[in-house]
């Protein structure tokens, strides 16, 4: 019988598939990286085929031990933003994928912000102008590549970000969900429709466009013939998220005011702030969190750039350490950080400063500090990075968050953990199945095809491994937050 859900898990490093169990169990996983391009100083791309056979051949081997015909459905969800456009006909892109990360439109930004349209787009999208958003993406494309332009007025030519390409390999489908689309700067949140004087403006035709779908529903079946994927001909694809959104709901923050933190190479704080958007004063944006049965849930997000990759700094680039836990056992070694503050604005800051122009510091260094002070401060400017997000949403926001849950690679880390709840105050949450991205994804899917019956259930499936509380006195904490906005503040605007 069908009983299990196959989560696609498509992320910045690595493609990864997951089967779940009605238990919400892991039965089978697997992964494989991917290389990253980098073409020029601030560009980032990836190769689409590399995207679909590595998501191809983790999904062949996930499946592999399991009898034919036990997926009931599949649940994609993605590294967002990072934008494709291939050719209908033949179905080659026409570029790489553009990434997230890449900062190649910038000064087109730049310019949008000249021409004024902040307060449209910001009204609209629920986003800032930036180059992290796919619109620009796309806008360069088709001013760079020869012939792209002319192609897509044609309407020879598709866009779609990572899960739309998925499903219309998978399927045939061209459809985007709601909480990707949600960060393209093109997409109406309010009214869940492309936008078409932002088209316009961008220069963007909509007929490359894909259609923009809810997050739970069938959006077609898997074709026969896929290599490795020959046993799912005909199962429905039936759920898509954008994979921090999808860990909002894998982590079951299904009511307003409720958080969650994923510690990973950056940090996305996401709040359920239910069936209306909030307009952020605090530099966060707003986005679909999903949309299920015909109701809408949105979320605050602040993102920050560089979280775990700071430890990675540590002990690639400093070589103060051999690994992450070697940080942790080091930082625990002393009881403070001794006054330093590590500022990691390796790519400037994202939210809630937005400051291209700022760059990384080490303040309050003395004779001394030692490498244990320094790795100490690596973990605590993750906690600090968080705490200001937090900030940001309780102001947007007018409520109390009781509560933060975390996930994400760093997320192992007890000593961050603790730092997390001794600055906010709260509970720091940490599940028992750290895989919440996937398992949102599958959730998503196991709601569409009866797997799961409602959000009720789902919750109840959630268990917490460790909730860490508040121990250190709030009053020292408050002083050495204090010290580390000072310390952003020195670091801001630096480059410029
Ligand atoms: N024991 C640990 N303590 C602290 N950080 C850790 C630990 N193990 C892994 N990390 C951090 O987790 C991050 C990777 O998290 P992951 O969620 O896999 O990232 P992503 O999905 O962004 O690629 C790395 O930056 C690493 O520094
Ligand atoms: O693939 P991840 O986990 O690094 O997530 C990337 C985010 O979706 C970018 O917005």
């Amino acid at each position: 019988m069908a009983s299990y859900i196959l989560a696609l898990d498509q992320g910045t490093t690595s493609s990864r598939a997951i089967v779940f169990d009605r238990a919400g169990q892991i039965a089978a996983k697997a992964q494989h990286p991917f290389p990253q391009i980098y073409p020029q100083a601030g560009w980032v791309e990836h190769d689409p085929m590399t995207i679909w056979d590595t998501e191809r051949l983790a999904a062949a081997e996930a499946i592999r031990e399991l009898p034919e015909g036990s997926i009931a459905g599949i649940g994609v969800t993605n590294q967002r933003e990072t934008t494709i456009v291939w050719d209908k006909a033949t179905g080659q892109p026409v570029y790489n994928a553009i990434v997230w990360q890449c900062r190649r439109t910038a000064e087109l930004c730049e310019e949008l912000k000249r021409q004024g349209l902040e307060e449209r787009i910001v009204s609209t999208t629920g986003l800032l102008i930036d180059a992290y958003f796919s619109g620009t993406k796309i806008r360069w494309i088709l001013d760079n590549v020869p012939g792209a332009r002319q192609r897509a007025e044609r309407g020879e030519l598709l866009f779609g970000t990572v899960e739309t390409w998925l499903i219309w390999k998978l399927t045939g489908q061209h459809v985007t969900d709601y909480s990707n689309a949600s960060r393209t700067m093109l997409f109406d949140i309010h009214r869940l429709c492309w936008d078409e004087e932002l088209c316009r403006l961008l220069q963007i035709p909509a007929c490359m466009l894909p259609r923009p779908v809810e997050n739970s529903a069938v959006y077609g079946t898997v074709q026969p013939g896929i290599p490795g994927l020959e046993t799912l001909a005909g199962v429905p694809v039936c759920a898509a998220a954008g994979d921090q959104q999808a860990a909002l709901f894998g982590q079951a923050c299904f009511h307003p005011g409720e958080a969650k933190n994923t510690y990973g190479t950056g940090c996305f704080t996401l709040m359920n702030v239910g069936a209306e958007p909030v307009r952020s004063r605090a530099g966060l944006v707003s986005s679909v969190a999903w949309s299920v049965g015909g109701r809408t849930t949105y979320a605050l997000e602040g993102s920050v750039f560089n979280g775990g990759s700071t430890i990675q700094w540590l002990r690639d680039e400093l070589r103060l350490v051999d690994s992450a836990p070697e940080c942790d056992r080091l930082a625990e070694s002393v009881e403070s950080s001794g006054g330093v503050v590590v500022v990691p604005a390796f790519t400037g800051m994202g939210a809630p400063y937005w400051d291209m122009y700022a760059r990384g510091a080490i303040l309050g260094i003395t004779r001394g500090t030692g490498r244990a002070h320094i790795a100490r401060a690596v973990l605590e400017c993750i906690a600090y990075q968080v705490t200001d997000l937090m900030l940001a949403m309780r102001q947007d926001a007018g409520c109390d968050i009781t509560a933060l849950r975390a996930d994400g690679g760093a997320s192992v880390s007890d000593i961050l953990m603790q730092m997390q709840a001794d600055l906010l105050r709260i509970p720091v949450d940490r599940p028992a199945m750290v895989e919440t991205t996937a398992f949102g994804a599958a959730s998503l899917a196991g709601l569409a095809c009866g797997l799961w019956r409602d959000t009720e259930e789902l919750a109840a499936l959630r268990r917490s491994q460790r909730v860490f509380l508040p121990q250190r006195p709030q009053a020292d904490c408050d002083d050495e937050y204090r010290l580390w906005k000072k310390a952003v503040s020195r670091a801001c605007h630096w480059a410029e």
